[in-house]
């Protein structure tokens, strides 16, 4: 359940402490408590023997079990209060009156996940602009902008960002959190707090200062700045790495109210003295986490240090993902008594739930053929992002498929921007990225991500799915793993709370049909001046092929949809003119060596040389693999040679072992792992190094690691 309240930490550890034991059962009682109900609320609660605890950290809801621990916790509550001054808990409904009261949280598939939205119906929405301290010029821009309410996240943190809290929010991908920071602050600088104190006239140092980590994200935050800001008289640049000082320099010296940038060309400027932040009333952290990952946090710490006065700065950080060691270093940079609005919270689904998530068994040498069939089953005629892990995969497969571009961190800027406008623009609908383009970019009309391998980690899997399915509308995202790697699925869906829906590949007989049925309506609209020229050579060659009309018919609509022959695509590794097969014995099959014996009894040799990827299905009674399409009648008639012993072509993958997030901890991987079949399947190896990057990043010392494979 998303926690829709703003707490005050130090109060809440204090609570903390107090509840350790809790059940489930009171947790969801407490979350719901706090959802629909205030302070007073609170105070009601206690007649039904209720109460409340909520988590330092990122202002989870708690409950604990009795009276007697409830008159400590309202106790330790006033203790707190005492010390911290203001320190109150505020829940969703306090921070916006009686229209966050109300807000909306739809209700989005079966198993109960919520994704909590704005609503478009205008002004008689809970969360309409007009209900906020919202001046007529942003609202007019707003509307301009088809923005009539404001998304939860922005909706939540509105006034208490306005009223000059350090605040961490936390809401998924694609659910308006730039707004969230954008709109407060300009009021601030223009109707509120800082109205009189902000700098201003020619040469004027920044009141704002935004850090993002990659070029891209701080170009696009810069426009929503530039837009909004511009309406307000507010004007904005962009620093970052890659461009040329001068221009940056020259508005700098001019004077400048927004300054967003990534920190290592912040911190440049700084130290050539041609930046000053002694007067920033705003530092923002956008990507928190990824910042901090990607090494930067020594350059953040002395960019934020740059400020005169702390304690006369708000600071605000904001991400789709906050792990715990990001919510740790955060109590570095912002105050003891910040707020924290999280949307996620404790729930399970971490990523975007407008998101269809799917996997797909893929080797890596069937990727190339495979992908521009998956676009052209999945993409709805919109544009495609495609990752990979490194620079190299992402030039390699860019160069391989037609009407596609790379980007990554090896491109030089200028190009970077002219190939992200690109795409913006539609001239070409496929970008072939590394994790450059993972993190916040916001683009029109992406309706399909393809992942070409599980990312190191959950986070990555969160932001890259995330570039789809914003601000409402519904994307895919699909992921490619290798057979042998499957494990690795289990372990980001227990970490994502994504349920993964396995697909089988699309078979290029499904894809060329449909070219074919283009091709036919672009035959029909031929006109009929090409006849007489083309007729005595159709009739020759009616008469020679010994088709019918209709079979050669069907072969010029091929010639015409571009395919000479149609190939079929193995379900298990989508491997071209490769076939999956199910070999079942009538009894359990418990390790791939005991399928190659079977297989032995009933083939000679040389076929069972090219059986490839080997699982086991996760029902124990059989195994599947892929042979060569030449090689299926063998292994199908190999059958008869022994009793009980069925091999089949199947149509559909069945679940396999290892693919099955019930069957996380297995056994049996282990006993195979490694072995002469197992090509690694078990890869205890590996996993480790795996969930070594998931959970072994503690302070960020990722960077250099990072930086070289983007
Ligand atoms: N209140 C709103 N109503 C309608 N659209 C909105 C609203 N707020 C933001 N948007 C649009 O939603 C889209 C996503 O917003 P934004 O990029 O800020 O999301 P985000 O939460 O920062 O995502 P990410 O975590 O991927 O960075 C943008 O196109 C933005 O213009």
């Amino acid at each position: 359940m998303p926690s829709l309240l703003l707490s005050s930490p130090s109060e809440l550890d204090e609570l903390k402490k107090l509840t350790q034991k809790k059940s489930k059962k009171e947790e969801s009682m407490a979350a719901e408590l706090y959802q629909n109900g205030s302070l007073e609320d609170e105070k009601k609660s206690k007649k039904k023997k209720k109460h409340k605890n909520l988590d330092a950290e990122d202002g989870e809801i708690d409950d604990s079990d009795g009276e007697g621990s409830e008159k400590k916790i309202s106790k330790k509550k006033r203790k707190a209060s005492d010390e911290e001054g203001s320190n109150t808990i505020i829940d969703a409904a306090a921070v916006n009156g009686t229209a966050l009261k109300k807000l909306k949280l739809k209700k989005k598939d079966e198993d109960g996940e919520v994704i909590a939205r704005g609503e478009d119906e205008g002004a008689a929405s809970p969360n309409a602009v007009s209900k906020f301290r919202i001046s007529k010029v942003l609202r007019e821009k707003l509307k301009l902008k088809g923005i009539e309410s404001l998304f939860p996240i922005q909706a939540m943190t509105f006034d208490s960002v306005l009223d000059g809290s350090d605040l961490v929010g936390r809401a998924r991908t694609g659910q308006g959190k730039t707004l969230a920071f954008v709109l407060p602050i300009l009021e601030s600088l223009t109707n509120g707090k800082y109205k009189a104190a902000r700098k201003t006239g020619y040469g004027r140092p920044p009141s704002v200062l935004v850090l993002l980590p990659t070029r891209e994200l701080a170009n696009q935050v810069y426009a929503d700045f530039e837009v909004y800001g511009g309406a307000v008289g507010l004007s904005a640049c962009c620093l970052y790495g890659g461009s040329p000082y001068r221009a940056q320099e020259l508005a700098l010296k001019r004077g400048i109210d927004i300054v967003v940038g990534t920190p290592g060309r912040i911190k440049d400027h700084i130290e050539r003295g041609t930046l000053d932040l002694k007067f920033v009333k705003f530092r923002i952290l956008d990507e928190a986490d990824e910042m901090l990952n990607m090494g930067f946090v020594d350059d953040v710490e002395l960019i934020l240090g740059k400020v005169e006065d702390v304690s006369k700065v708000q600071t605000l950080l904001f991400s789709a993902t906050l792990p715990d060691w990001v919510k740790k270093i955060s109590a570095r940079f912002l105050k003891h008594d910040k707020k924290t609005a999280d949307l996620v919270g404790n729930e399970k689904l971490k990523a975007s739930a407008s998101v269809r998530h799917l996997v797909l068994p893929c080797t890596r040498q069937a990727r190339v053929q495979l992908i521009p069939d998956i676009i052209h089953c999945y993409s709805r005629g919109g544009r495609t992002i495609i990752f990979t892990e490194t620079k190299e995969s992402a030039s390699e497969l860019a160069g391989s498929l037609p009407g596609s571009r790379a980007l990554h961190g090896d491109i030089v800027q200028a190009q970077r921007e002219v190939i992200l406008a690109g795409f913006r623009s539609g001239r070409f609908l496929v970008l072939v990225a590394t994790n450059v383009a993972a993190r916040g970019l916001d683009i029109q009309d992406v309706q399909l991500i393809i992942q070409c391998e599980p990312p190191r980690d959950v986070e990555a899997y969160i932001h890259r799915s995330g570039r789809t399915g914003r601000a409402g509308n519904t994307g895919v995202a699909i992921l490619l793993y290798e057979p042998r790697y499957s494990y690795s699925i289990s372990r980001l869906e227990r970490e994502s709370g994504v349920k993964f829906e396995h697909i089988s590949p699309p078979q290029p007989a499904d894809v060329a049909e449909s070219a074919g049925s283009d091709a036919a309506k672009a035959i029909s609209n031929i006109s009929d001046s090409v006849i007489p020229v083309f007729q005595s050579q159709a009739e020759q060659l009616l008469s020679s092929s010994g088709l019918s009309a209709v079979d050669l018919l069907a072969k010029a609509l091929a010639k015409a949809a571009g395919y000479t022959d149609i190939k079929q695509r193995s379900l298990l590794s989508s491997i071209e003119n490769y076939v999956t097969l199910l070999l079942q014995a009538g009894k359990t099959i418990d390790s791939p060596a005991f399928a190659f014996s079977i297989l032995r009894r009933v083939l000679p040799n040389e076929n069972i040389g090219g059986v490839k990827g080997l699982s086991l299905t996760a029902d124990g009674m059989g195994a599947v693999f892929d042979v060569p399409a030449d090689d299926v009648n063998a292994f199908v008639e190999g059958q008869e040679n022994a009793n009980m012993v069925t091999i089949e072509v199947l149509k559909s993958l069945p679940p396999l072992h290892g693919n099955d997030q019930s069957r996380g901890g297995d056994t049996r991987r282990g006993r195979f792992g490694g072995g002469r079949f197992s090509g690694g399947r078990g890869g205890n190896g590996n996993s480790g190094r795996r969930n070594g990057g998931l959970h072994g990043k503690g302070n960020g010392g990722g960077r250099n690691r990072f930086n070289k494979r983007w």
